[in-house]
């Protein structure tokens, strides 16, 4: 259609043109022939334009007629979209239904949530809010700390500044320190110098020191008394005491119960009184200048008395050994010996051994033995400078206090072994613990040699008092006579008597040397405090009295400069000679007697003077039990003779002169007699030789009797006696040699070694007397310059002892 009106308007179009021309043609022939042929021209083309017309209308006809066809299959087309259309618009409908439907619950919901949201957000503003307050507090908080802070800030920065000036100042001062320290580092460096050459004189100053030191404990007096009062025991009467007063000047007061007014009071005056309330390092305070004497080379003897119960044991060993406060005099001795040994390690090597004997029934016996203390011991009644009286006791090395404490308990242990057999035998028995020192002053070479007796005598209850009988009378006689021996000697030793009866009893023998004018002496008189023990406590205290009379003079050190000790080995060498003659004349006079003995038929072999030494059996107690006046008036004789040659070899001994040869020769000759008539006595004699221990024949006896003899020679001069070491002892000689390199001393070496190599676990034993043996001459011939002809018997007299313990000799 829309084509059909375009070719009309064409065709109109293309008319008027014509027209207009045709006009035109009609104006002007030339023009119109001009124009008649591009009237013509356009005629063609007009022709041409209507042919191309009409085919166009022609293939738009065909067009018409395929459109028309085409617009109805599209009017079908369109009629199925439509229906198509009103279906998709019916579910669009029930869609936009059912989305509704579902926007509505949607909405509801939405609401819900958005009241939700909405109180969510309220709280939220809410929290919002306090935590903008409280931000904003802390923010002022920040601020004021940030304010605190920067004035800190301030501050330290202005200290630091302050302390880099001071730090300037001090680094000043330290350059300046440095200077001046440079400056007296250099003059110390002269002072040194000059204190060196000064210590090349300290030892002499240390020993200039020890010698006023131990001038002063002179001057103290040599033998001292201290009286202790026991505090009562549980179930004591507490309200009744026997001692009134007890002064710290060393003044006490004991009171009479029984008695009334005046009398009934009685004053002593002691060097100390400690009271009940005195604590064991009290005590031993007033005691360790006496321990600090033995590292001197002094011989110290401290020694506890009283009735039984009295405190002894706690004075002297201590209530138990657990607890050091409970320590007693023993212990803290050996720790302060240690202690002051160890001190002086630098200038003296000290070595420190220990034995430990007990007497009961007047025999000794070795605490300290590892066999138990069964066997019986002799006493070298010449008294040794080293202290050995017994020698044949165990020496222990001891290096430290747990050495001790071990050897102790060995000891206590043997004490308890026997008390059990012969009940609470402690209070019956004398423990000795001697405690030898051997200095070697590196210096000057000089030996010192110092010992300390501890001694736990046994109760001294009077034997008319104890009602006692059987054994228990032969106890108490025992232990009456060894104190009243004890009393003797200090009563000798205090009237300066000409004769000192050291030989009464095994306990004044043994501590002869620490009894003797070189010693120091202390006595604790133990006291019990209880009524009932009044009149025992006043012997005791009346005993204590006399010994606190006694001035045994200035006390003398045993030390040996090299010197002495090769005078010595002179004298010593000379000494052998007189014995080595002794030997035979004894020899001689053995053969004789025994020839006379066997034609008699008389003498017992048992008292047959094997050795010369049998002879000390004299005492004038022996005569006691002996009956028939024949046989009293040998015996009279016998026991004038013993005593004669016991108070001269006791006056040799306070002299401390050797004797000429033809004195001992003299000597021997008499004892020799006086020993064959005392041998021509009975076995009631014999019975009253056991009961002093002399019965037997074995080398307690033996040994005691070398200072009877021949050989009492000064047992109170450190040179003779040390000739007696030599001349007795020469296995001892190469203990001597020990030089400070070999010598290991009691600080240096572990204690497995000091324990059993350095000390002999017991020093050899004299041979014993035998007729394959050589006699106590021939011992006595065993010295250096005979060493090599006698060294057999030396070998098996040093095998015997050093096969159970390997060890040095203690000289
Ligand atoms: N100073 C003291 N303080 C406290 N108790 C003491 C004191 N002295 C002694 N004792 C106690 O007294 C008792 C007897 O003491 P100890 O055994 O020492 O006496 P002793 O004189 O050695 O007796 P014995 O002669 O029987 O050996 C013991 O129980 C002891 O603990």
């Amino acid at each position: 259609m829309k084509q059909n009106n375009i070719l009309k308007v064409r065709e109109e179009k293309y008319q008027s043109r014509i027209n207009a021309l045709e006009t035109l043609a009609a104006g002007a022939t030339e023009e119109n022939e001009v124009v008649a042929s591009w009237v013509q021209q356009l005629k063609v083309s007009l022709q041409l334009e209507q042919s191309k017309f009409e085919e166009k209308k022609k293939l738009e006809e065909q067009d018409f007629s395929r459109l028309k066809k085409e617009k109805v299959r599209n009017e079908i087309e369109v009629s199925t979209l439509k229906k198509e259309l009103e279906m998709i618009r019916r579910t669009h409908e029930e869609h936009v239904l059912q989305l509704e439907s579902q926007a509505t619950e949607s909405k509801v919901e939405y609401l819900k949530r958005i009241s939700e949201l909405e109180s969510l957000l309220a709280d939220a503003r809410k929290q919002v809010k306090e935590l903008e307050t409280y931000s904003e507090s802390r923010s002022v908080n920040w601020k004021n700390k940030e304010r605190t802070y920067l004035s800190f800030v301030d501050c330290q920065s202005r200290a630091f500044q302050e302390l880099r000036a001071a730090m300037k100042s001090v680094k000043n001062e330290v350059i300046k320190t440095k200077r001046s320290y440079l400056e007296d580092f250099k003059y110390f460096g002269t002072k040194l110098k000059t204190l060196a050459d000064a210590a090349e004189n300290y030892h002499v100053v240390l020993a200039e020191n020890r010698k006023l030191y131990n001038e002063v404990q002179d001057l103290k007096g040599n033998i001292r008394v201290y009286c202790r009062i026991r505090p009562f025991l549980p179930g004591q009467n507490q309200n009744h005491s026997t001692i009134e007063f007890a002064g710290e000047d060393g003044e006490l007061i004991v009171n009479n119960p029984i008695k009334q007014g005046k009398d009934s009071r009685k004053l002593f005056k002691f060097n100390k009184v400690f009271s009940q309330a005195a604590s064991q390092e009290e005590v031993f305070k007033d005691t360790q200048p006496l321990i600090r004497s033995v590292l001197d080379g002094y011989n110290v003897c401290i020694f506890a008395y009283g009735q039984t119960g009295a405190g002894k044991t706690y004075t002297m060993s201590g209530p138990s050994l657990s607890s050091k406060s409970d320590w007693g005099v023993n212990y803290r001795a050996l720790h302060d010996l240690f202690h002051i040994s160890h001190s002086r390690r630098s200038s003296i090597m000290y070595e420190i051994g220990v034995q430990m004997v007990e007497i009961y029934n007047e025999q000794v016996r070795d605490l300290l033995s590892t066999n138990g203390p069964q066997k019986r011991l002799g006493i070298w009644n010449t008294t040794q400078p080293n202290g050995l009286a017994v020698p044949d006791a165990s020496m222990h090395s001891v290096n430290s206090m747990t050495d001790v404490l071990e050897l102790m308990n060995i000891g206590m242990t043997n004490r308890a072994t026997s008390a059990t057999a012969l009940n609470e035998r402690s209070s019956r028995s004398h423990s000795v613990l001697s405690i030898h020192v051997r200095g070697n002053d590196l210096k000057t070479n000089t030996l010192l040699r110092g010992c300390l007796h501890l001694v736990d005598l046994a109760g001294s209850e009077r034997v008319d008092r104890s009602e006692a009988t059987g054994d228990r009378l032969k106890e108490a006689q025992h232990i009456n006579k060894s104190l009243s021996a004890l009393g003797d000697v200090i009563f000798a030793l205090a009237q300066k008597s000409s004769h000192v009866p050291y030989r009464n009893s095994k306990l004044t023998q043994l501590l002869q040397s620490s009894l003797g004018g070189q010693a120091k002496t202390l006595m604790f008189v133990q006291l019990n405090p209880d009524v009932a023990s009044y009149s025992e406590t006043i012997s005791t205290l009346k005993f204590a009295e006399r010994v606190s009379g006694v001035e045994l003079g200035a006390a003398r050190s045993n030390k040996e400069g090299k010197d002495v000790r090769e005078l010595m080995e002179q004298v010593a060498s000379l000494k052998d000679a007189i014995a080595r003659k002794d030997e035979e004349i004894e020899r001689l006079e053995s053969v004789k007697v025994n020839h006379n003995g066997a034609k008699l038929g008389m003498i017992s072999p048992r008292h047959f003077p094997s050795s010369p030494r049998r002879h000390s059996m004299g005492s004038p107690r022996h005569s006691l039990k002996l009956s028939g006046t024949r046989r009293i008036g040998a015996r009279d004789k016998a026991t004038h003779d013993a005593d004669n040659c016991s108070e001269y070899s006791d006056r040799q001994s306070e002299a401390g002169s050797p004797r000429s040869v033809d004195d001992l020769r003299r000597h021997k000759s008499n004892s020799l007699q006086m020993k064959l008539a005392r041998e021509d006595n009975d076995q009631n004699f014999n019975e009253d030789i056991d009961l002093l221990g002399f019965g037997d024949a074995d080398s307690e006896e033996r040994l005691s009797d070398i200072s009877d003899g021949e050989l009492s020679m000064g047992t109170e001069t450190d040179s003779i006696s040390s000739i007696v070491e030599y001349t007795l002892f020469p296995e001892f000689e190469k203990a001597t040699e020990i030089t400070p390199a070999k010598n290991t001393t009691v600080d240096n070496l572990p204690p497995q070694s000091v324990e059993k190599p350095i000390m002999p676990s017991k020093i050899p034993k004299a041979p014993q007397v035998s007729s394959k043996l050589p006699t106590r001459s021939a011992r006595l011939s065993l010295n250096r310059t005979s060493s090599l002809s006698n060294s057999s018997v030396r070998k098996q007299t040093a095998g015997s002892s050093s096969s159970a313990k390997p060890s040095k000799r203690w000289q």
